[in-house]
């Protein structure tokens, strides 16, 4: 083995920082729910001018003893880009507070600071997208991602908690409260698709959103095109006792059999099918026929 070959001192260290990154990569994703959770986006854009952290520890009502963990915290958000520490004296530069980012990156590729998108005084707002996505019903499953390979079930959420994601949502309630609070919010994106694809829309009479949970995205296309007819279909959990109005219907039912398909997987020979049902159901809930509207592939 040649001398180069042998890897330095450095080199190791830098390897085993490689893998200590990503060793604890997951603690991002934890701390980031902590923040929403506690509240901090909200407080610190409140306060309107920047937050000390003593400031911060009172505003959060947390004892003084916790003022470190928030102070680590803070650390961890403030590198990750959610927020920025800025001076309260200007002259001095003696004090820092912590404001929300306003701009993330500083070339051209600059885009607008993701803490804005955590508000909830803001619309999209993704703290229900976040905090549901790190719950503990859906990270579990990653840790049963190894068993899943040896096993044979359909997907590792069935792994770790026993049934499939939408029979899961079914039996517990808190969680498909938290799970269809987490698709409105990130379907809330939706209304800048609509302001930009208004052609696709005027000239549409009625649609069907598939899959369309509580109806976040017929609504943003509602707001600004009045005249669709929309119609919601997901599950009948999802959709039960959703209030309707002349242009929006919501319909209870199952597109596929007894197991789920990924819809943005389907090909366009199935999505033709599953419309032609969706419309059969639609018009059976416009005959009144009324109770679960099950529509099965055969
Ligand atoms: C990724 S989410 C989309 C949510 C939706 N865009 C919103 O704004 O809430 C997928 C949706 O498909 C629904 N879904 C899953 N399997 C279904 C099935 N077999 N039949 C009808 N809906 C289904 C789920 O209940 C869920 O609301």
């Amino acid at each position: 083995m040649e001398a180069s070959d042998v890897p330095t001192a450095s080199e190791i260290f830098r390897a085993q920082a490689h893998i200590y990154k990503h060793t604890f990569h997951f603690v991002n994703s934890m701390v980031l729910r902590c923040a929403i959770q506690i509240g901090i986006p909200d407080i610190i854009h409140s306060h309107k001018q920047p937050m000390t952290l003593s400031e911060l520890v009172s505003e959060l009502k947390l004892p003084p003893a916790k003022s470190n963990g928030i102070y680590r915290l803070m650390r961890l958000l403030v590198r990750s880009g959610f927020f920025a520490t800025k001076s309260l004296d200007e002259i001095s530069e003696t004090q820092e507070g912590y404001v929300l980012t306003v701009k993330f990156g500083r070339n051209l590729l600059s885009h607008i600071a993701s803490s804005k998108l955590l508000l909830k005084s803001e619309i999209p707002n993704l703290s229900p997208f976040v905090r549901a996505m790190v719950d503990p019903v859906m990270v579990n499953p990653w840790q049963s991602l190894g068993d899943w390979f040896l096993r044979i079930e359909t997907t590792p959420f069935e792994t770790a908690q026993g049934a499939s994601m939408w029979e899961y949502c079914d039996q517990n309630p808190r969680f498909n409260k938290v799970f269809n609070e987490a698709m409105a919010s990130d379907s809330q994106m939706m209304s800048l698709v609509v302001k930009d694809c208004k052609q696709i829309f005027e000239e549409l009479d009625s649609l069907v959103d598939v899959g369309g949970g509580t109806g976040v995205v017929a609504k943003t296309i509602l707001a600004a095109f009045r005249h669709i007819k929309c119609t919601v279909l997901d599950l009948p959990h999802v959709v039960a006792n959703m209030p309707e109005t002349e242009n929006l219907k919501y319909v209870g039912g199952d597109i596929v059999s007894v197991n789920s398909i990924v819809m943005h997987n389907w090909s366009d020979e199935d999505c033709v099918k599953m419309l032609k049902r969706c419309r059969e159901a639609i018009k059976d809930k416009d005959e009144g026929r009324k109770g679960k509207v099950i529509i099965s592939p055969e």
